[in-house]
């Protein structure tokens, strides 16, 4: 059911259940509750652009664990067309996914189309990436958009800057973008889909503060902090985390944007941080890169010609139970679809395996001990 009816009275369609705070940091467990199931938190949300996780079957997403995934409201729209979407009943049955949906509003891909777009208090005036056409996103017209795709969340219409930027620019975008989000309330009306939030201010304490504040004035179900991982140095993006995240509300679930990589989410769930969602683990798979316990590792390298050993000595993964590095290396040399398959499945495994192990080390009181034991092995990138 979508929201059960109290007597008129309509329960929110998305409600997220604090289970336990760390003693130790801002870290917690949670569950959030949609109309097509619920979510372990912390998670991780694979991301899939266009209605498909690349490479990955709906089958094989379940298999290894994943619960909510990610859409694109831009892409989707410019193709097939949210209509036509709808018209198959919406997005959870056009992609044959049975569980939670969260779509993106677009704001990302439109404002990283640089200067194909031209934003003005309407909205935002852009060219179609693939045909050159003209379309103009509005926050009336982007929740028509995700009202018609029917995921379980819908992101608000914001505008994501760039790093770095001055102070007045982050000033002016986050006060727009603040009240783009009180036209997408006034616009959204579909009550089995939750409309999220997104806190702007750039890399400036007081703007982030003020557009914290505004947003949860205005009682959204759930909070994203936007405009990081945009290319800010990582201990910045976790100066800003310090300071936004405590500002949210504790009953509501916090979703980092954009954030995927091991140590930025092992710091965010820190940091209080519920919900991440990336791109890196299934595109750095697709050109042959995957995470392991000890680092990343390239497979095309010459190295793994003769190596018989699985890609991650310490993974149970399908493609660290069955193949060779060897055998990896070979299919990427040969440019066979197969490799890819594999190394997204392995990657996008480490991430949720990495998730399930973040949250047993909260529900014991141990995250700091698995961070400690997690970096003696790994070595995180700069950005
Ligand atoms: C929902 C669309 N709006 C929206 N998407 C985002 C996607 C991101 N992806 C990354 N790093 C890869 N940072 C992001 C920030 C935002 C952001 O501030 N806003
Ligand atoms: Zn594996």
């Amino acid at each position: 059911c979508s929201s059960s009816n109290l007597g008129g009275k309509l329960l929110p369609a998305v409600t997220f259940e604090l289970l336990k705070e760390s003693t130790e940091s801002k870290a917690r467990l949670g569950k959030l509750h949609t109309p097509h199931g619920t979510v372990d938190t912390p998670v991780f949300m694979p991301v899939g652009t266009q209605a498909t996780v690349k490479a990955m079957s709906p089958r094989e997403l379940e298999e290894i664990g994943a619960r909510i995934i990610l859409s694109n409201t831009y892409h989707l729209y410019l193709r097939p067309g949210h209509t036509l979407i709808q018209e198959a009943g919406g997005l959870h049955k056009f992609m044959a996914w049975s569980g939670p949906i969260l779509t993106d509003s677009g704001g990302f891909q439109v404002f990283s189309l640089g200067d194909l777009r031209k934003i003005t208090e309407e909205g935002v005036e852009f060219r179609s990436h693939i045909d050159g056409s003209k379309h103009l996103f509005t926050p009336e017209k982007v929740m028509e958009i995700e009202m018609a795709l029917g995921p379980d969340i819908a992101m608000v219409f914001d505008e994501c800057v760039s790093y770095p930027t001055t102070y007045e620019y982050a000033k002016e975008a986050m006060e727009r973008t603040t009240r783009w989000a009180e036209r997408c309330l006034k616009a959204h009306h579909k009550e089995d889909q939750a409309l999220f939030a997104i806190v702007q201010g750039s890399s400036f304490r007081e703007l982030r503060e003020k557009s914290a504040r505004d947003l949860v004035s205005l009682d959204f179900p759930g909070y994203a902090v936007g405009g990081l991982s945009v290319g800010e140095p990582k201990p910045l993006m976790y100066e800003v985390l310090d300071y936004t995240v405590p500002l949210l509300p504790l009953h509501k679930p916090r979703y980092l944007m954009g954030v995927g990589s091991p140590d930025c989410v092992i710091e965010g769930v820190l940091r209080g941080i519920d919900m991440f969602d990336c791109v890196l683990p299934t595109r750095i798979a697709r050109n042959g890169t995957v995470f392991t316990k000890l680092g990343k590792l390239v497979i095309r390298n010459a190295k793994y010609k003769n190596d018989f050993t699985p890609l991650d000595h310490h993974c149970d993964c399908y493609t660290c139970r069955t193949f060779t590095r060897a055998y990896i290396r070979h299919l990427f040399n040969v440019n066979e679809i197969l490799g890819l398959r594999l190394t997204t499945i392995h990657n996008l495994h480490f991430l949720l395996e990495l998730m399930r192990n973040i949250r047993k080390a909260i529900a014991a009181d141990s995250l700091s001990e698995f961070r400690e034991e997690f970096y003696r092995y790994y070595e995180p990138e700069q950005f």
